[in-house]
Order: structure tokens, then sequence, then C-alpha cells
């Protein structure tokens, strides 16, 4: 092979990164990631000694601390192709664990918006992970990660009320307007809890990186009841984006990731 092909693995390593723009020890060993930029701020409202370390394309990231660990919030942009890239990213810089706090549409019945879904895998209806690995390699969270978001959950859910708290496989789509109604009921049929479109990306290449990595969302429209929140300044997904980002702050702190 000519040796002037680039080898990305070996690339960059040690350097700033091209595409979230941070450099090795600016960010800490967990990072949260909402998939859109103007969330990072929301996870920044919980944190102390708050710095904007990055904020290039899609991928905003912001530090602070949080009950004496530093965390770091990074965005992902929509999509597995721009979360493959984030992870590989922070993974170089130097973080070790990532938890998605995203917004998911509910597939299955009674599941309202602003309610918490932990996922327990996510089926690859995508093509960032055909890339990387075997369409038979499963994209799932790591198992520690994914029990104490739900414990969190469970236990915010008693202390607080009014919301619930959900676990199952969710899916991963790359394509929002190709959900049309005959797949929506192919996956409901076969239990899947939920529908986002990043989580196959960050669970498959965490695995492949010795990362690791979980999600949490928050509900935002129920696709078998007609239930649709898109309009941000509806509470109950923004009560959500900060359930499901406090769920995840505490489990960083809990398993001292
Ligand atoms: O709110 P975020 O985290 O971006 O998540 C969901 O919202 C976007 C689609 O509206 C996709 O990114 C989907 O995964
Ligand atoms: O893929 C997705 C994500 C959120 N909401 C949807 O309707 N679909």
């Amino acid at each position: 092979m000519s040796e002037q092909i680039v080898d990305k693995a070996a690339a960059g390593r040690g350097a700033r990164q091209y595409h979230i723009g941070i450099a090795p020890g600016e960010v800490g060993s967990v990072a949260l990631l909402p998939g859109d930029p103007f969330r990072v701020p929301f996870v920044a409202e919980f944190l102390t000694d708050v710095t904007e370390v990055a904020h290039n394309r899609e991928h905003r990231t912001m530090t602070g601390m949080y009950r004496g660990k530093m965390i770091t919030a990074t965005s992902t942009g929509m999509g597995c192709p721009s979360t493959a890239i984030a992870v590989e990213e922070l993974a170089r810089v130097g973080v070790t664990s990532m938890i998605r706090v995203g917004s998911s549409a509910a597939l299955q019945p009674g599941i309202e918006p602003g309610d918490l879904l932990v996922s327990e895998g996510s089926l690859r209806n995508d093509g960032t992970t055909a890339a990387y690995v075997h369409p038979g390699f499963p994209a799932v969270p790591d198992i520690g990660i994914a029990g104490e978001l739900r414990r969190s959950a469970e236990s915010m859910r008693q202390q607080r009320g009014g919301f619930g708290v959900y676990s199952g496989i969710n899916a991963t789509d790359d394509a929002f307007y190709a959900e049309g109604p005959e797949w929506i009921a192919q996956l409901t049929a076969m239990g899947i809890l939920n529908v986002e479109m990043e989580s196959s990306a960050l669970f498959v290449v965490a695995k492949l990186r010795g990362l690791r990595a979980g999600m949490v969302c928050a509900c935002s429209s129920n696709l078998l009841e007609g239930v649709s929140v898109y309009d941000k300044k509806d509470s109950a997904l923004k009560d959500g984006w900060m359930r499901s980002i406090e769920v995840a702050l505490d489990t960083a702190v809990a398993l001292d990731l």
C-alpha cells in the first residue's frame, strides 16, 4: 500500500482536534452529549466554574464542576456521522465516558412528553455504524452506566413525581422524515421503545475505542398517539431535558466516571 495514504487512526493524535476544536487536557474524563449546541448551556446551568472551551460547526463544548467532579458537555449535532466524529475526537482529548442527553420520540403507548427514556441498546438503522462494524454487531451501552441512569431516574421520579421513567431498546434512524407510518408500526410491533438519531454511533464507536457510554432521553413526542411537542417553548420537553441532564450528572458522580 502507498505510504502516502493517510491513516486517520493515527492522524491528529495529541493535537487540537479538527472538528470539535479541543486539545488534550482541556476537558474532563466524562462528557454529556446533547444533540443541539443550544442545549449545552442547559448542562452548564447545573455547573460551577463554567468555561466555554470551543464552538466549531455543530460541536459546542463547555466544562464546569458538579459536586466536585469536572464535567464536559459537547453537542454532537444531528445524526450518526457527526456523532461518530465527536466521539472519536473526544476520546483523543481524554474523555473516557460519554452520556447522551437527547430528545426522542416514543413508540409505545402511554409515554408522554417529558418522560425519561433510558437506552438498553439501539437498533442500528444508520449508515455510519455499517462503515465500522459487521451488520450483526450490537449497539449497546455500558451496562453499569445504563443501570445507574435507570436507578437515578427512578429515584428522581419517586422524590419529585410528575413524569414517567422507561427503559428498553430504541431505534437509531438516519432519516427523520423517512419515518413513515409503516416504519413506525413495524418498530412498535418489535417492541422498540423510542426512536432518535445518534445512539447507535455513540455505542458502537465507544465499544470499539474502549470507552463507556449511555443514553437518557426526554420524550419529545409519541409517534403512536399523535402527540407532538416541537415547540421549544413547551415546558414538558424542556423539563424532560433538564431531568435527563441531572440524571446523567448524578450518574457521572455515582460511578466516578
Ligand atoms: O434533541 P437531540 O438530542 O438532537 O435528538 C433528537 O432530535 C433531533 C431530531 O429532531 C435528532 O438529533 C434526534 O436524535
Ligand atoms: O428520529 C426521531 C427523533 C425524534 N423524533 C422523531 O420523530 N424521530
